[in-house]
Parts: structure tokens; C-alpha cells; sequence
């Protein structure tokens, strides 16, 4: 009998593969465990919200996806290539070219108009959309002569996003993206990371201590105490406007 695969299709590589990841901040003479044996896979495509309580490790664990952070221990795997082990400059490389980032505050430069935020980004970027475009998926194109200053949050948030996404990133790494907003207008920011995740296909994780948006999730990751309990795929999905909180 042959040992060949009853399959000719080609076994999908996930976006991530993390195993027996630790991360340990040494503070002084103090050790902080801030993760300890997480195993997961990420797919391509998913939109995933890691939800957890306070402290219990979800922006470590995305600072160490998106190249921010390195491990203790274990192996992170992008595409089916280590993270772990890279260099400064690799990993500087890995979040130019693969990784869009989203944090709960914008940090949007205040001297410049919407569209000139974007554009500092396709300065660099080696095969970014176009600026209209990006503009245009967060529903700001009105006001893209804008500042910063003239914006609400949630605006601000949709400028942050456009800002990420420009590039072409495989992934969007968001941090608590609504943390700072109310419900209505966190609902915006989650419809438009809904909307690129289905319509670029980007692959989309979310941290948040918020239950009420792992309903529009395919997948929840549960984190508790610095390692994943369990994780849960959604039957069916909710839209942002279905969210409440
Ligand atoms: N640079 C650091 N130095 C020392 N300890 C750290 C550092 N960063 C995080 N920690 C600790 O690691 C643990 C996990 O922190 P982390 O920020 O990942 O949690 P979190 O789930 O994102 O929390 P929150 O929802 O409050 O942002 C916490 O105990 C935190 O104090």
C-alpha cells in the first residue's frame, strides 16, 4: 500500500503557526510570565477576535505576531517562515511588507490632512493600493482634505485603519481598536475592518476585552492567564450593527 496522500491538493500553510510560544519580562529581579505554551494556527482570510480579560497577555501575543516583540520560547511561523530567531532587520522588513497595525489610540501626525497620513505610507510601500482606494474602504473620501482635529475618534480610527491597509499587508493586527470609542461608533471602525478582511481578503485578528464583538468573528480565541483556553468558531456571524455594548 502507498503512502502517498489520498489528495493531490496542496496542504494550506497558515498565516500563523505559533507552538509552546513563552514570553517572560525580566524586570529587575522580577520575572513576569506574560505567556506560556500557546499553540495556535491562524488561516488565511480568518477575521479572528482574541478575547481575554486585562493582563492576560493579548497585546503580547500580537506584539510577537506583528514582529514588535520577540519570544521566551517556542516557535512562530509566518507564511511557513520563522519569526522566531529573526533579526532587527528582518523583522523591520516582515512588518513593512506583511503587516498592517491597529492601535486603540490613532497616532495620526496632526500637521497632516487624512490623505497625506495614507500617503506617507505608499512612500514606502513596494506595491501599495491607491490612495483614493484606501480612502474610499473607510468611507472618508469627503473628508480627506482633512486634519486630524476636524475628525471624531471613530474617524480618526478609520484614518488609523486606511493608514494600515494602503500597503497591502497579508495581515491586520488590531490592538482594542474600539477601546477608546462608544458603541455606535466602534460599531463604524468594526464594519470597515469587517469589510477589508472580506473584500481584500486580509487576514484580520482583533484583541479585545470586549465579549460583546467576538460575535463577528469566524473564530474566538479565549486567552486567560497567559495561554489559550480554548477557541470557538462562529456558526453563524454577526455585522458590526448587530453588536451592542
Ligand atoms: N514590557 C513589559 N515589561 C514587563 N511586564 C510586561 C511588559 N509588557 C507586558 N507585561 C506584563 O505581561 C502581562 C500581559 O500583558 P499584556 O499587555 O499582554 O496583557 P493584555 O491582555 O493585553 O492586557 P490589557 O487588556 O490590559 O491591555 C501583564 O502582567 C503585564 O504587566
Amino acid at each position: 500500500m502507498s503512502d502517498a496522500p489520498c489528495s493531490d491538493a496542496p496542504t494550506a500553510v497558515p498565516v500563523f503557526r505559533v507552538r509552546g510560544l513563552g514570553k517572560t519580562y525580566q524586570v529587575g529581579p522580577v520575572a513576569v510570565h506574560a505567556l506560556h505554551d500557546v499553540d495556535l494556527d491562524i488561516e488565511r482570510g480568518e477575521f479572528v477576535v482574541l478575547l481575554g480579560a486585562s493582563g492576560c497577555g493579548k497585546s503580547t501575543l500580537l506584539n510577537i505576531l506583528g514582529g514588535l516583540d520577540v519570544a521566551s520560547t517556542g516557535v512562530v511561523e509566518f507564511n511557513g517562515q520563522p519569526l522566531t530567531g529573526a533579526g532587527e532587520a528582518a523583522l523591520t522588513a516582515y512588518r513593512r511588507e506583511h503587516v498592517g497595525f491597529v492601535f486603540q489610540f490613532y497616532n495620526l501626525i496632526p500637521s497632516l490632512t487624512v490623505r497625506e497620513n495614507v500617503a506617507l505610507v505608499t512612500d514606502i510601500a513596494r506595491n501599495p493600493m491607491p490612495i483614493d482606494e484606501a480612502i474610499a474602504l473607510v468611507d472618508l473620501t469627503p473628508r480627506q482634505h482633512h486634519f486630524p482635529a476636524q475628525l471624531s475618534g471613530g474617524e480618526q480610527q478609520r484614518v488609523a485603519i486606511a493608514r494600515a491597509i494602503v500597503k497591502r499587508p497579508a495581515v491586520l493586527l488590531c490592538d482594542e481598536p474600539t477601546g477608546a470609542l462608544d458603541c455606535q461608533t466602534g460599531q463604524r471602525v468594526l464594519e470597515v475592518i469587517a469589510r477589508i478582511n472580506a473584500e481584500l481578503g486580509t487576514t484580520a485578528l482583533v484583541i479585545t476585552h470586549n465579549a460583546a464583538i467576538a460575535g463577528m468573528a469566524h473564530r474566538v480565541v479565549y486567552l486567560g492567564n497567559g495561554t489559550v483556553l480554548r477557541t470557538e468558531r462562529n456558526a453563524q456571524r454577526l455585522s458590526a450593527a448587530e453588536l451592542s455594548w
